[in-house]
């Protein structure tokens, strides 16, 4: 049997746990000076009108990272002029918007090379936040130490997982573990040249961005070292409301949606949900499926031995179109007699990432 995944087992729980353990760097703001700031309108604007173009002045935004990381500046580019917020992990980013704490959250989803980042797969079905926005951002890997180290002299680089994985052709290439040089996985990029220069360790260098080097006074050793010059990460906007989708607001904007929904055990049930879209010409832009947390085994009972039958799946969809359109209602409520759950995350203006800093060459 499969069971429809569920959200936090009491909120006022997971609320009273996170307040104990969330060391995101700002104070906590009161509840109600969050919920009645002048702010909101803004915000409300900003969404409405599109990420990126309105200007967003108070609006806090919860970051995973250290300040210099990519995810910093997709904060900016998504709300600019807005207050980012630094966070340790990205769970504590979600329960600073749950929490009022602040008044969006931009968090990596998935990358041109490294893939899908799971993690915030994961806690999309945790928390009841919305996807109101997402921004492509061109990343633009530099490897840096200590002023004055030779190339020669580090043993260990040090990154973000999906950062490593950008650059493992370099990586191995120039830095390769057979002469003895170590790749260790940090937190975020930006937090590992801060450590290395502020700690003043010899002999590492750190893969971040160029905004990192000069903030924590790094010597970039090379600069666009990742495997491929076309190398975007998208992000995703997070808030506690959705924003309405506009109906014509004479902007020819186009929409994205992202669901989330589970299936039943059976031939072609994937194809079958997938077809509700194919049927009305509906582009899919992401196919994902991750273990349902909330039961992630289905077991038979053989005689007296229980014995496991199956893993169960989540899938994560997106797909191009508003929930204002009548055909993507049909589509949703078709999906709906198909899918024993599902879960609209969003609807958002589709976002269109300017590559124009790359030459023809590159692209
Ligand atoms: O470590 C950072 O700088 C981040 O913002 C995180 C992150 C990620 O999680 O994918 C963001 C963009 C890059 O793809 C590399 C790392």
């Amino acid at each position: 049997m499969l069971r429809v995944p569920t959200d936090h087992a009491s909120p006022a729980a997971a609320a009273a746990a996170a307040h104990r353990t969330i060391p995101c760097a700002r104070p906590a703001r009161a509840r109600t000076a969050a919920r009645y700031s002048p702010a909101r309108t803004v915000v409300a604007q900003a969404d409405a009108a599109g990420l990126g173009l309105v200007g967003s002045n108070e609006l806090r935004v919860a970051y995973q990272g250290a300040p210099g990381a990519y995810s910093e500046q997709a904060c900016m580019l998504a709300y600019d002029d807005c207050e980012p917020v630094p966070c340790s992990q990205f769970e504590h980013a979600f329960l600073a918007v749950t929490e009022w704490r602040a008044d969006r959250a931009v968090l990596p989803i998935e990358n041109s090379l490294g893939g899908s980042i799971h993690r915030n797969y994961d806690l999309l079905l945790k928390y009841r936040l919305h996807i109101v926005g997402e921004v492509g951002l061109p990343i633009n890997h530099c490897i840096m130490a200590l002023p004055g180290t030779k190339k020669e002299e580090i043993v260990c680089v040090q990154s973000h997982p999906q950062a490593l994985a950008q650059c493992e052709n370099y990586l191995n290439t120039h830095y390769p573990n057979s002469r003895g040089v170590v790749h260790q996985a940090t937190d975020d990029t930006a937090d590992s040249a801060k450590r290395i220069a502020q700690e003043d360790i010899k002999g590492y260098a750190a893969i971040a961005s160029r905004r990192a080097a000069e903030l924590y006074d790094m010597e970039i050793l090379d600069e666009g070292i990742q495997d491929d010059k076309l190398n975007v990460t998208r992000f995703v906007a997070l808030a506690r409301e959705p924003v309405p989708v506009k109906d014509d607001d004479g902007s020819q904007r186009q929409y994205k949606t992202s669901i989330v929904f589970t299936l039943k055990e059976g031939p072609g049930v994937l194809f079958k949900a997938l077809s509700v879209f194919a049927l009305r010409d509906i582009n899919l832009t992401k196919l994902e499926s991750r273990p349902m947390r909330a039961a992630p085994i289905v077991t038979d009972e053989a005689g007296s031995v229980q014995k496991l039958k199956r893993f169960n799946f989540v899938f994560y969809c997106d797909f191009v179109g508003g929930t204002n359109d009548a055909t993507v209602q049909n589509a949703l409520r078709h999906l709906g007699e198909i899918a024993p759950y599902m879960r609209v995350l969003g609807s958002y203006p589709l976002h269109e990432t300017d590559l124009s800093h790359l030459s023809t060459k590159d692209v």
